[in-house]
């Protein structure tokens, strides 16, 4: 049986007087992932994922979320928690306080506050005002705020901005840790080394449309031909296997010993099982850059073209 859905979007469209932010958008997100949503400036990304979190009504189309259609009111739908532009804080309050606000605001007891600051890794700063934050632990107050509410459907708007390597660990383990417990995530993000990191499925906007969604194996599968880096126990053999192999192109290395190569997966895959056989061994393989990195670049250079 199909896993059910924990957004199912059809031909959702939003405007902002002459400017179509959303032009026919089909979105599915399975439950239980994190899914991302990427795509350049002005594609899009914010006004759905702001209509997710009922901040806005979308012009047409239908919109489910935790198998309950949308309606035209401007409310958070139940199990859903999250931030579009950063989150919602009160500057002259602490951390904890920010919390305890939230919580007595939803007529909620104040329990659990000390966990989720722990959580996000605020534990030191939970008695300091919010005003003196940095971006990035506003961000990870955002997310101990929207944990309070144990949602089913996280929204996150570029949670990984302004967070140092320390920060990201934390939100990393929290997201990886909700969905483990059954919470789907949805955010966007800039950094495609992000998105690899946590997605399983991505959908790739540009200009208000959906170019790709799915799984990262899918969009690694359609690309084309990728640049990869070659490096083995005998690069003056490698070179010349490569050399031998059907549809693989040598691009000149950037170092003597290390090769780099083009083509597609399936020719790399003979590559490899040639230089294997040879006796060689392979130290390091790896695309120069990854498949979504690479599929980003072309729809923005497409984009750039059409321009
Ligand atoms: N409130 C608004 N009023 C007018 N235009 C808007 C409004 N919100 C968004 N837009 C326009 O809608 C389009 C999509 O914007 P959106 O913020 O959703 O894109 P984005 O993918 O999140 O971009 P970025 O990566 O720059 O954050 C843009 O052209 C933007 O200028």
């Amino acid at each position: 049986m199909d896993r059910p859905l924990a957004v199912r979007a059809r031909g959702i469209t939003k405007s902002f007087g002459e400017v179509i932010a959303l032009d026919g958008i089909d979105l599915d997100v399975a439950d239980g992932q994190i899914h991302g949503l990427v795509g350049p400036n002005g594609a899009g990304k914010t006004t759905l994922l702001g209509l997710l979190l009922g901040l806005a009504v979308a012009d047409s189309g239908g919109l489910e979320i935790l198998g309950t259609p949308v309606g035209r009111a401007l409310s958070v739908p139940d199990g859903v928690a999250g931030f579009v532009d950063g989150p919602g804080l009160y500057p002259s309050l602490t951390a904890r306080q920010n919390l305890a606000a939230l919580l007595a605001l939803r007529g909620e007891p104040t329990t659990g506050i000390g966990d989720a600051l722990d959580q996000v890794g605020l534990t030191d700063v939970a008695d300091d005002r919010v005003r003196g934050f940095s971006l990035g632990m506003r961000q990870r107050l955002g997310l101990a705020a929207a944990l309070l509410t144990k949602p089913r459907l996280l929204v996150l708007d570029e949670p990984s901005n302004g967070l140092d390597p320390a920060g990201k660990k934390h939100v990393y383990g929290v997201l990886n840790r909700l969905v483990a417990d059954g919470t789907s995530v949805v955010l966007s993000s800039h950094r495609m080394d992000d998105v690899e990191a946590l997605c399983s499925e991505v959908t790739i906007l540009a200009t208000g449309r959906v170019v790709f969604s799915g799984p990262l194996s899918k969009l690694a599968a359609e690309n084309g031909e990728l640049d990869y880096r070659l490096l083995t126990s005998d690069p003056e053999t490698t070179r010349r296997l490569a050399g031998e192999t059907d549809g693989i192109h040598i691009v000149d290395g950037i170092a003597a010993e290390l090769l780099v190569v083009r083509g597609l997966v399936s020719a790399l895959d003979e590559l490899v099982v040639r230089v294997v056989q040879a006796g060689i061994a392979v130290r390091e393989l790896a695309p120069v850059v990854s498949p979504l990195e690479a599929a980003f670049l072309a729809l923005t250079e497409q984009q750039e073209l059409n321009q």
